[in-house]
């Protein structure tokens, strides 16, 4: 029988994950572009991980990875028990492969429109083979109304259906072998703010009732807040702090997580503040010390020259920053 402390063991355990990318080329110079920097981070049962940050901050390239869409350069990924890095890495991942799935952020781009919802949905299912016409067609139904779409919906085509309804439509493919474990990657971006929240409203239902984990992605910390347990923060390649969704909202400790909330539009006062000053630094060339430094308002001489290490301030809460050496 599992003990308790099993049940909270994580499904997912990263552990200083890095990716390069070798830019340039055809008579420019190449250089190795440093999208990822030794992330570490656990999800755990039936939680969502938010993955928050600006443009080019590397967090598609953590989910890419996370699914095996896309090899580390270095660092240690185990899933479900098994190590999809390193040398054995391809049969480790074929043996947890259909436990994991991706929703992207366009849902047009994510159907050939000429396909019927029904063998949209039933990708997954065609691919892995095995099934009679009839278990797939009920399958079919039952993952449409899963997601709260009418089962007869099952014969149409991709344009008769709304923006909401068609990250409907992707959602329910990505369920159609029973997944453990999804990667939203922006997967409410491109929607309106109703659509947004209705989209944000069944992923968390189906989260309740399927026992999912996600990884949810996405530049807006308004959204992630909504669907969040836990959130990493991303800048530049690397995770600046990691914490429970209600500190990190409370009493943010990295300078940069302080300023994306600074920059949250609040209704009452109705416009953005300005974010951060500078500009994200080139992850070509990155200079010693914190990647924060040059934009960050409480920068000290430590932080020019040395690294900070993501570390543990408190209970479930770690942040990369020199300001808490002494905590
Ligand atoms: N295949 C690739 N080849 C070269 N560089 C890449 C490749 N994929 C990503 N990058 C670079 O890696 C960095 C991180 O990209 P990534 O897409 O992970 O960021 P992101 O935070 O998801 O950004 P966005 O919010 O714009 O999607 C960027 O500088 C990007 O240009």
């Amino acid at each position: 029988m599992k003990d308790m402390a099993d049940t909270t063991d994580p499904i997912i355990r990263v552990r200083n994950l890095s990716r390069d990318f070798q830019v340039g080329g055809r008579g420019r110079k190449r250089q190795t572009l440093h999208a990822v920097s030794d992330a570490s981070f656990d999800v755990l049962p039936g939680e969502t991980l938010g993955v928050v940050g600006e443009s080019g901050s590397g967090k598609s390239t953590i989910g890419r990875m996370l699914v095996g869409l896309l090899p580390a350069t270095r660092g240690e990924i185990e899933l479900f028990g098994e190590t999809i890095t390193g040398p054995s890495g391809k049969q480790a991942l074929a043996k947890v492969r259909h436990k994991l799935q991706f929703v992207f952020q366009d849902p047009h781009a994510a159907m050939n429109p000429r396909m019927r919802i029904s063998d949209i949905i039933a990708e997954p299912i065609d691919v892995r083979g095995g099934w009679t016409r009839k278990d797939r067609a009920d399958r079919v139904a039952e993952l449409l109304e899963l997601v709260g779409l009418s089962a007869a919906f099952a014969d149409r085509f991709p344009h008769e259906f709304s923006g909401g309804q068609r990250q409907r439509i992707v959602i329910a493919r990505a369920l159609a072998l029973d997944p453990a474990f999804i990667v939203c990657d922006e997967a409410v971006a491109a929607l309106d703010v109703s659509m947004q929240a209705q989209v944000i409203n069944l992923l968390m239902d189906l989260q309740q009732r399927l026992g999912l984990s996600y990884l949810f992605i996405a530049h807006d910390l308004a959204v992630v807040r909504a669907v969040s347990t836990r959130i990493a923060v991303l800048y530049a390649g690397e995770i600046v702090e990691l914490s429970d969704k209600r500190s990190l909202y409370t009493d943010p400790k990295h300078p940069y997580t302080q300023a994306l909330l600074a920059a949250i539009p609040r209704p009452e006062v109705g416009t953005r503040k300005p974010p951060i000053r500078g500009e994200v630094p080139s992850l070509l060339n990155r200079p010693p010390g914190c990647t924060l430094c040059p934009r960050c308002p409480k920068a000290f001489d430590r932080c020019r020259t040395e690294a900070p290490a993501l570390r543990e301030v408190a209970p479930g809460r770690k942040v990369a920053c020199h300001l808490y050496d002494g905590v």
